[in-house]
């Protein structure tokens, strides 16, 4: 469904994706971990075009996504993001709608309802205004929007990072079950590595903008992917082992 070949983008003097090559299949669930800089948002956002590659080439269910028109690729890509950015002056419904609309299309408030009830928020949600919302029916609100164009891809980048544990396990959960149901291709950024081993099928570790490591989560766990890896799986599991300790 997607695939990259010796992709590569700098920023000044900054080589934030440094020659990557990647195939994600049709269905796969992918999440993409590493430290802060290493180039997990900008490997994303070349697939949708936020971010165009110096060099390199990127392709979508065959077709290079250069020779796409922008609006195109991004009703087939679904696209959610941390800091959301719902229209203030819409209500729920209309930002929902914002994709179709944007390339003349107009969403029902029957179609408007159901992405609401899919992502588990009340239909009647539709009429409220965004700053009557918390900030995890904000992201539901976002992930309707995603979905919203029947999208074959959904990419997520640090989707719940502001929202409270709980509500970021159930959306997590919630996202992983449409990701199975609507057949998804799902690419998720996320600095957390135990969300990348619950959600996701295969785990890439970047570093310093190149793949150290590409595993499933068992695979992880059992020891493979080197250091980077490794290091980064440590953290939920001595986070596992401490409250086993406590609870014996
Ligand atoms: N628009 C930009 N202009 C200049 N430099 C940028 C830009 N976008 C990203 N960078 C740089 O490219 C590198 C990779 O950034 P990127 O946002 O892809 O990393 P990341 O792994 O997603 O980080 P984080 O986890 O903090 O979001 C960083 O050094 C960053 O400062």
């Amino acid at each position: 469904m997607l695939e990259f070949v010796d992709v590569e983008k700098r920023f000044g003097a900054v080589v934030a994706v440094d020659g990557v090559s990647l195939t994600v299949a049709r269905g796969a669930s992918v999440a993409l971990v590493g430290a802060s800089g290493s180039g997990k948002s900008t490997l994303l956002g070349m697939i949708n075009r936020l971010v165009e590659p110096d060099a390199g080439r990127i392709s979508f269910d065959g077709t290079d996504v250069r020779a796409v028109e922008r609006t195109a690729l991004r009703r087939r890509i679904g696209y959610v993001f941390q800091s959301i950015g719902l229209f203030p002056h819409m209500d729920v419904a209309a930002n929902v709608g914002i994709g179709p609309k944007v390339t003349g299309q107009s969403l029902s408030p029957e179609r408007a309802g159901e992405l609401l009830d899919l992502v588990g928020l009340d239909p009647a949600y539709g009429t409220r205004m965004p700053d009557e919302l918390s900030g995890g029916q904000r992201q539901r609100v976002g992930v309707a929007r995603a979905l919203a164009g029947n999208p074959e891809v959904l990419l997520m980048d640090e989707p719940f990072g502001a929202l409270d544990p709980v509500t970021r396990d159930a959306l997590g959960k919630r996202v992983r079950d449409l990701h199975e149901r609507l057949g998804l291709t799902t690419v998720l950024v996320t600095h957390d590595m135990a969300e990348a081993l619950l959600l996701a099928d295969r785990v890439i570790v970047m570093e310093s903008g190149r793949i150290a490591a590409d595993e499933t989560p068992r695979a992880l766990l059992a020891g493979a992917g080197g250091s980077a890896a490794q290091a980064l799986v440590a953290v939920p599991r001595a986070q596992a082992d401490a409250l086993e300790v406590m609870r014996r």
